[in-house]
């Protein structure tokens, strides 16, 4: 028997959450501008730009990271004009399309981000008990075959942070690389166009009373987090290993090649097991210690669903 849920009314497609991923940025920007490529019957889709600051110095952010800023300490604290510009931001924006974790909060927030990274398109999901967003990710990957998207699951404990999109109740993140900062490449945004009408098509079916029969879905979950090799004052020691580098979602095992130094010896992978390594020299992970990330894969089972 199908889970009932509710229908998916109220969907916001956000871009520029960090000002410098050029493909949500123009896409957003777009549709603001003409939104019927993105309309379907039965849903009320908004095209938004989170962080316009960052989109006109076509920086990652102002003060803080935006993509970090929706704790509930944030969302709570008075203060206005003394805040951080992305923490007053997130208020604004938890207000619009919130309250975070409350019954009038929208539908489904996509939010659209480039990667420096070699990881194609990377769908980014929250819950692995999200079932219309497992059955949504299904159905993408489905629609665009022979073309791929892997999803990347974070709910890791000490690892996951509070994004735009965590707003909604369906939060879905979509990432799709390799793209310079600053710079637009036309399969990445073709790509990442190409996903999100697959997605709103699956929101109309789904609003429509379609049913969805149950369905695997493979998932790469987020481990850990591996930071540069430093010295005492915090200065990179080694690079990516050219085996490594751009080899995002393949397996790493124990002994590979990691990391080499600047005087050519290199540094071995060392944990236990295959992992599936990702964000491999992300330039925005720099300054937050990250070299890359592990992930292990496993399945997750989704149930039928069906609105309400
Ligand atoms: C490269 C990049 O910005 N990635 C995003 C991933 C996400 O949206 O969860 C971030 O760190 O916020
Ligand atoms: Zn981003």
């Amino acid at each position: 028997v199908a889970a009932r849920l509710d229908e998916a009314r109220r969907v916001a497609i956000f871009g520029g959450t960090h000002g410098n991923e050029m493909s949500g940025v123009m896409l957003v920007n777009l549709w603001v501008q003409n939104n019927t490529e993105v309309q379907r019957k039965g849903v009320e889709v908004q095209p938004f730009i989170t962080n316009p600051k960052a989109v006109e110095k076509c920086t990652r952010y102002v003060d803080t990271d935006l993509n970090r800023a929706f704790t509930p300490e944030n969302l709570s604290t008075l203060g206005g004009g003394d805040l951080p510009y992305e923490v007053r931001r997130a208020q604004e924006i938890n207000r619009m399309f919130g309250p975070k974790g409350s019954p009038e909060a929208y539908d489904v927030i996509f939010d659209l981000h480039n990667t420096t990274s070699n990881m194609g398109c990377t769908l980014l999901l929250e819950s692995s008990k999200d079932h219309f967003n497992l059955q949504m990710m299904n159905y993408i990957q489905k629609s665009i075959f022979p073309a791929s998207c892997l999803v990347l699951l974070n709910e890791h404990p000490l690892l996951k942070y509070s994004t735009s999109r965590s707003v909604a109740k369906h939060p879905v993140g979509l990432e799709v690389g390799p793209q310079p900062q600053g710079v637009l490449r036309s399969n990445i945004f073709e790509s990442m166009r190409d996903i999100l009408k697959h997605a709103l098509d699956f929101i109309e079916l789904f609003n429509a009373g379609m049913e969805f029969p149950p369905c695997t879905v493979e998932v790469f979950r987020l481990s850990e987090r591996i930071d540069y090799p430093r010295d005492d004052n915090g200065n990179i020691i080694a690079m990516v290993h050219p085996n490594l580098q751009d080899c995002d979602w393949e397996p790493l095992n124990p002994g590979d090649p990691m990391f080499q130094t600047f005087d050519g010896k290199t540094i071995h992978y060392q944990g236990s097991g295959t992992v599936y390594p990702t964000f491999i020299n992300e330039a925005a992970y720099y300054e937050k210690q990250q070299a890359f990330a592990t992930t292990r894969r496993e399945s997750l089972v989704a149930s039928a669903i069906r609105k309400a």
